[in-house]
């Protein structure tokens, strides 16, 4: 359904002294129908950029992002529209998303006013319909978002984000604002929307208990790249990053050896980005590392067997 070839995103940012930022690189991706994919990895490794990448939200300096064998990348806005319908972005903040102007019963109305394909009537009973699909009754719609809670908002996303009946959603740390009991019922709502509509989904977050309970594929990124990607990888991690995000999820106490924010190889380097931390590196890692299978899981990682 959706699929990514050898993405790379660079932010550069300053006027006089400009610095560069390689936030994605050489990220391969595909996502099936029907089929939950988690990514995880700590923060400022470039999930929420690679996120940002598939729904169209950044054009990649490399690589391209095709819907169905059509190529995104390059696509004229005006085209690019048809297909944005199919693939909606559920961001942290509902507040990315939700004038605080309008009531939400507009706010979830929007992308089907926008279509121009259905009628005042129809939309209406559309918009009835998706605040009843996410668990909210007719007395939250003509609320505004400062008059709901926390969970209710981003329930009042996830209807808009499937007003046009999307395809694929990718959740960017959807829940992350929440508190814990209130993260489990968004989780279910959107596990049950997705069974329901049969939709694809990218969980990005960075609780790996969530990340293992809602995923058919696990995805770990470090420094921009992939790391590990298969079925298995938080039950089994075959690369020495995965563990360590792991142990410092299991052990607290543990010794964590994940970087510092903004921590680098030195200029030049083109081995393994994790090769300072890892506590398993050899010379071997100094060369460039090649995402392997490994008995059916990817792995970025020479020693991985
Ligand atoms: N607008 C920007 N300009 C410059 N650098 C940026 C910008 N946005 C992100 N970055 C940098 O790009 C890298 C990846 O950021 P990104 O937000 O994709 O990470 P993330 O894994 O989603 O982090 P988090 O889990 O904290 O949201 C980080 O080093 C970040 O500082």
């Amino acid at each position: 359904m959706l699929k990514a070839e050898n993405l790379r995103y660079v932010y550069t940012s300053g006027l006089i002294k400009t610095t560069k930022k390689t936030a994605v690189c050489s990220v391969d991706l595909e996502i099936l129908p029907g089929e939950t994919v988690a990514i995880v990895g700590e923060s400022g490794c470039g999930k929420s950029t690679l996120a940002k990448l598939l729904v169209q939200q950044l054009s990649p300096a490399s690589g391209e992002v095709f819907f169905d064998e059509t190529k995104l990348t390059g696509m004229s806005w005006k085209k690019l529209r048809k297909f944005m319908g199919k693939i909606q972005l559920i961001p942290q903040n509902p507040a990315d998303v939700l004038d605080p102007r309008w009531t939400v019963e507009r706010s979830v109305a929007e992308p089907l006013v926008i279509s121009r394909a259905f009628s005042r009537e129809d939309i209406s009973a559309k918009v009835d319909a998706l605040f009843a699909e996410v668990g909210l009754s007719a007395e939250h719609k003509p609320r505004y978002p400062h008059e709901l809670s926390g969970g209710e908002l981003q329930r009042v996303v996830i209807a808009r984000a499937l007003a046009l009946k999307p395809e694929l959603l990718v959740c960017d740390e959807a829940t992350s604002m929440l508190d814990v009991s209130v993260q489990a019922f968004i989780v279910a709502v959107l596990k049950e929307i997705q069974k329901k509509r049969e939709l694809g989904m990218v969980f990005i977050t960075h609780d790996l208990e969530t990340a293992k309970a809602v995923s058919d594929r696990g995805l770990v990124m470090y420094a921009g790249e992939i790391v590990e990607e298969g079925k298995d990888v938080f039950d089994q991690p075959l690369h020495p990053y995965t563990r360590a995000l792991l142990d410092a999820v299991r052990y607290v106490s543990l010794e964590l050896v994940l970087p510092e924010e903004g921590e680098a190889q030195p200029a030049g380097f083109s081995g393994c980005p994790y090769f300072r931390l890892c506590r398993e590196r050899t010379d071997m890692c100094k060369e460039p590392q090649k995402l392997r299978d490994v008995s059916g899981r990817l792995v970025r990682c020479w020693k991985a067997k």
